[in-house]
């Protein structure tokens, strides 16, 4: 088990900058997804660490050993890595069985370690059943499970993973996400996993490194991303987040902050460093507005729309004192709000950002 410290990479390509100065500490066993709007650099970072590309400056260290600095880059196969892609490319001509065992046998690893350590790997995937069978006879979801058991079974103790579900239907995802956990428990490989999926970034990793633009914006667990983003790209970025100005920020020196919001004075949640200021933004979800009750502390919004949403309604409304941000609620009420009506936002809960 190793983990992995990569210090201040830089990559360019043609003199465009695609990472600029990415240090990250990655434990040994960790879960990680990195997340980011397209053409972030999160491919790119994957293939330095894989070997399939050289950085221009910084270091790669996995565990004691050095993968990559300066003058020194170890090859993609003395890495000892797993890597899983999208396209899970299996040779059509071999059966499930000897698609896994293929790396073993050229590496020389003889039969009957050959054998066990091919139906380990099958059965950690749930696929022993299918060990016989042509990779043309089995489901998308299967064959990707065939991929996985292939970057098993060389016992990898750090696996890439890019986008490896991207090609699977909603359901198959699901199934794989439990296969992934299930895996990530049983092997204690450290998995650095891409993803353009929240979700399953969430529920799937332990911390997540948001990527924009070549650089980290924040590496943190899901619940701090989604309660405390470090700046608006992730506030925005993270469960399509809001932004609202709020003015005469006053420290509680409890971890909340009296604020004014949209004329309303209220109480966020803000950091320890939080120091008294004219002017900031604040970030919130839909879970963190609700339609006010009669007499509770509110600040009044238009309704633009009402839209069904099966579970309940979702109301978008603009607060009067900021008509260009576009809020959501979410209503279980048979009474609803109409639009062109103007109604009383209560704020339940919101992070002040701290830059
Ligand atoms: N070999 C290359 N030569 C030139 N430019 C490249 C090369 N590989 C990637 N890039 C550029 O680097 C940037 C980052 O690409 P990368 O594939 O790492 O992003 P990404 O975050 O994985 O994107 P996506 O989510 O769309 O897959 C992009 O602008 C891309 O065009």
């Amino acid at each position: 088990m190793a983990g992995m410290t990569l210090t201040a990479l830089h990559k360019s390509f043609a003199a465009q900058p695609v990472l600029q100065d990415i240090s990250l500490q990655i434990n040994a066993g960790e879960f990680i997804a990195i997340l980011g709007p397209s053409g972030c650099g999160k491919t790119t970072l994957l293939r330095l660490i894989a070997g399939f590309e050289t950085l221009d400056s910084g270091e790669i260290h996995v565990g004691e050993r050095q993968f990559a600095g300066h003058k020194h880059h170890l090859p993609p196969e003395a890495r000892n890595l797993g890597v899983v892609f999208q396209s899970y490319a299996l040779w059509p001509h071999m059966t499930v069985a000897e698609n896994v065992a293929y790396s073993l046998k050229v590496s020389g690893v003889a039969r009957a370690e050959r054998e066990t350590r091919t139906q380990q790997a099958l059965a950690l995937v749930g696929l022993e059943p299918f060990a016989q069978r042509q990779p043309a006879d089995l489901s998308g979801g299967q064959r990707q499970r065939v991929a996985l058991a292939r970057c098993l079974v060389a016992k990898p103790t750090l696996v890439l993973l890019d986008e490896p579900l991207a090609n699977l239907d909603v359901h198959l995802r699901a199934t794989m996400e439990e296969e992934f956990r299930r895996f990530h428990q049983h092997s204690h490989a450290t998995l650095i996993y891409i993803t353009h999926d929240q979700q399953e970034a969430m529920a799937l990793a332990d911390r997540i490194v948001v990527l924009d633009a070549g650089r980290v914006m924040q590496f943190a667990t899901p619940q701090i991303l989604w309660r405390e983003p470090a700046n608006a790209m992730v506030a925005r970025f993270i469960d399509d987040g809001r932004i609202l100005p709020v003015s005469e920020i006053e420290p509680q020196h409890n971890g909340r902050a009296f604020v004014t919001l949209c004329g309303l004075r209220t109480s966020l949640r803000c950091s320890p460093q939080q120091e008294v200021q004219p002017e900031a933004q604040a970030s919130f979800h839909a879970v963190d507005f609700a339609v006010a009750a009669p007499g509770e502390p509110q600040f009044a919004a238009l309704v633009q729309r009402v839209i069904y949403r099966g579970s309940g309604y979702q109301i978008n409304v603009t607060p009067l004192a900021h008509p260009d941000v576009s809020l959501t609620l979410m209503l279980n009420d048979t009474v609803l709000p109409v639009a062109g009506t103007t109604l009383g936002v209560a704020v339940r809960d919101g992070w002040i950002l701290p830059c």
